[in-house]
């Protein structure tokens, strides 16, 4: 589980995060969606100790995170596993070495474990025996499989993933989300999603967290999102014809 407890963080004179406070169960998939700007990157971002937010508390099982220096944090960060927005893959890496980077930096396995580990985490995104191509060989979707594949590399108990669907075609997105759905189930994963993709709320959004202009105007499941009276969010999702389209068949 994780808890954000009045999360505050500005950049200069922009306040952009105004207190956000949520928790994120173990087991399921929690949704970040938002306009533009609203603050969505920045919270997974204070989330994971790439930034430091100004004031409140980011705890992994009760463990105290925001306040917890660089040696501290370690333990916990190994268990973090982590989807960047265009899949950051190092470019002059096969996508074996990319896969294994975190457990050359965190762990003590030899190389013929690490290999082994890397055949079963492209196994389990469906590109096995793709080890030696370099990520310019590799389709946007494959790229992204080889993201989920370095971010499951650690066995995570937290991953996070910023717009998995971004790039992607409908077929491609959608079975991006199910490899997502599948690794929270088997890892047990608390799996939180940043994402604008309105096939992904409605496909896997248990838990959905609404933020405006910085802060949490609304929070709870796709379904109950469709009945939901909050003009902020009725505009943000009914935008979508396929939302809309959703609603009126209610
Ligand atoms: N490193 C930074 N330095 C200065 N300002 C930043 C930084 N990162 C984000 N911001 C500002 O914070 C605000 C929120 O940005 P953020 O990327 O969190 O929004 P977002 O909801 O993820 O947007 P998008 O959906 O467009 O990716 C924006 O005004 C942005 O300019």
């Amino acid at each position: 589980m994780i808890e954000i407890d009045n999360i505050h963080k500005s950049f200069g004179q922009n306040h952009v995060l105004k207190g956000i406070s949520a928790t994120f169960q173990p087991g399921k998939i929690s949704l970040i969606i938002g306009g533009s700007g609203s603050g969505k990157s920045t919270l997974l971002k204070c989330m994971v100790g790439l930034h430091q937010p100004e004031q409140g508390h980011v705890r992994y099982d009760s463990a105290e995170f925001t306040s917890m220096n660089f040696e501290q944090r370690v333990p916990i960060r190994k268990e973090i596993g982590m989807l960047f927005q265009n899949s950051a893959l190092f470019d002059s890496m096969t996508v074996e070495q990319n896969i294994m980077f975190p457990l050359d930096m965190f762990s003590d396995l030899s190389k013929a474990e690490k290999v082994d580990r890397a055949n079963y985490c492209l196994e389990r995104v469906n590109l096995a025996g793709r080890n030696k191509l370099l990520p310019a060989e590799l389709s946007g979707g494959m790229k992204k499989r080889v993201g989920i594949a370095r971010a499951i590399s650690m066995n995570p108990k937290y991953l996070f993933c910023d717009e998995p669907n971004s790039g992607l075609d409908p077929e491609t997105s959608i079975l991006i989300d199910e490899l997502i759905q599948d690794i929270t189930a088997e890892f047990n994963c608390t799996t939180i999603v940043v994402t604008h993709d309105m096939n992904s709320v409605m496909g896997i959004g248990e838990y959905i967290l609404y933020l405006h202009k910085g802060e949490k105007f609304w929070e709870g499941s796709n379904k109950d999102m469709l009945r939901a009276e909050v003009p902020e969010l009725n505009n943000f999702v009914f935008a979508s014809p396929l939302m809309k389209a959703a609603k009126e068949s209610l």
